[in-house]
């Protein structure tokens, strides 16, 4: 057990949705386990995603912007556990350490934000809309070619500022960020997921940890949430099977229905101009098997040429 004179040490960004994550995984092991605010230390480290704010991610490359530096720390020794939004982390890590604790998953859907426009399918002709993700720019050029993008970075309040100065009439968010900030009134409206799939493990959080400690592995487990675990299983099987990453216009999720998993998968081209989506029913427990082999049927199906922009 944690005590005042050895706290868990909990790694995280320090962005407020980072903190939010990391308050909230704090408290979740304090009632789990009985333990004070004093031996869970939270420890804040700056990646290469924080670092860079001027410019796409995609420009910076290499996969795990956000997490490199905070593995690091935790192979070190430096932090005990490390908070992740799920979608954001790559779908292998280093040897020597473990992501198979979830908590119980938030609002998968996007959220449509604009000051002026209620909802999508209301934005006029040759609108100009923010994003720099690019599954949600190649899924708007897709449904939408008429809409004008432009790329939009930065924290919720600085793309709410670049909205106030008319530099796009719309953006989207994650549904989990803004409730998870006690910001959702900043949306319009939840995007379902047949209109815009969302991103693969989107509103997930992980937190990952050291394979060979029992002490962190014994925390873990109490907060862990099985059902988002078979969910996350059968997406991020789906990703890897593609070999995506937040570079790729890729987008899944898994849904328990009637006593089964459902998974909905799809991959785009970057300019929208086409889509491939296809989905499988299978057991709980088989849900990974089935992120595989939905893969292999939509790269099966994929022409020549599609996945040029690797
Ligand atoms: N790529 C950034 C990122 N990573 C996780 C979230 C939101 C929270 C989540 O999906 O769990 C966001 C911001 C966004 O897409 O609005």
């Amino acid at each position: 057990m944690p005590t005042a004179k050895s706290p868990l040490k909990i790694g995280t960004r320090g962005s407020p949705l980072a903190l939010a994550q990391a308050f909230e995984t704090r408290t979740r092991l304090m009632a789990a386990h009985g333990i004070t605010e004093d031996a869970c230390e939270i420890v804040i480290i700056k990646t290469t995603g924080d670092q860079v704010q001027d410019r796409p991610l995609k420009e910076i490359g290499g996969k795990g912007l956000f997490t490199k530096e905070i593995e690091e720390a935790l192979l070190a020794g430096a932090i005990d556990i490390a908070v992740h939004s799920m979608k954001d982390m790559p779908v292998a890590q280093p040897e020597g350490l473990l992501l198979d604790c979830y908590l119980p998953r938030e609002d998968v859907r996007d959220a449509f934000v604009s000051p002026g426009i209620e909802r999508l399918a209301d934005l006029p002709e040759g609108a100009v809309v923010g994003s720099s993700s690019l599954r949600r720019r190649a899924q708007l050029a897709n449904r939408r070619p008429d809409l004008k993008l432009v790329e939009f970075r930065g924290n919720v309040q600085t793309r709410l500022r670049k909205l106030e100065d008319g530099i796009a009439a719309a953006t989207f968010l994650a549904m989990a960020g803004l409730n998870r900030l006690g910001m959702a009134s900043v949306a319009r409206g939840a995007i379902e997921p047949e209109e815009m799939l969302p991103a693969v493990a989107q509103g997930a959080i992980g937190i990952e940890r050291r394979a060979a400690d029992a002490r962190a592995e014994a925390l873990l487990t109490a907060i862990h949430d099985n059902a988002t675990g078979e969910r996350l299983a059968a997406e991020r099987a789906f990703l890897r099977a593609l070999d995506g990453s937040c570079e790729t216009p890729i987008a899944g999720l898994a849904m328990h229905d009637g006593g089964l998993l459902w998974l909905r998968g799809e991959i785009l081209r970057p300019d929208g101009s086409e889509v491939i989506r296809g989905a499988r029913r299978v057991g709980v427990a088989d849900g990974a098997e089935a992120g595989r082999d939905l893969a292999d049927e939509l790269l099966s199906r994929a022409p020549a040429g599609f996945f040029d922009w690797r």
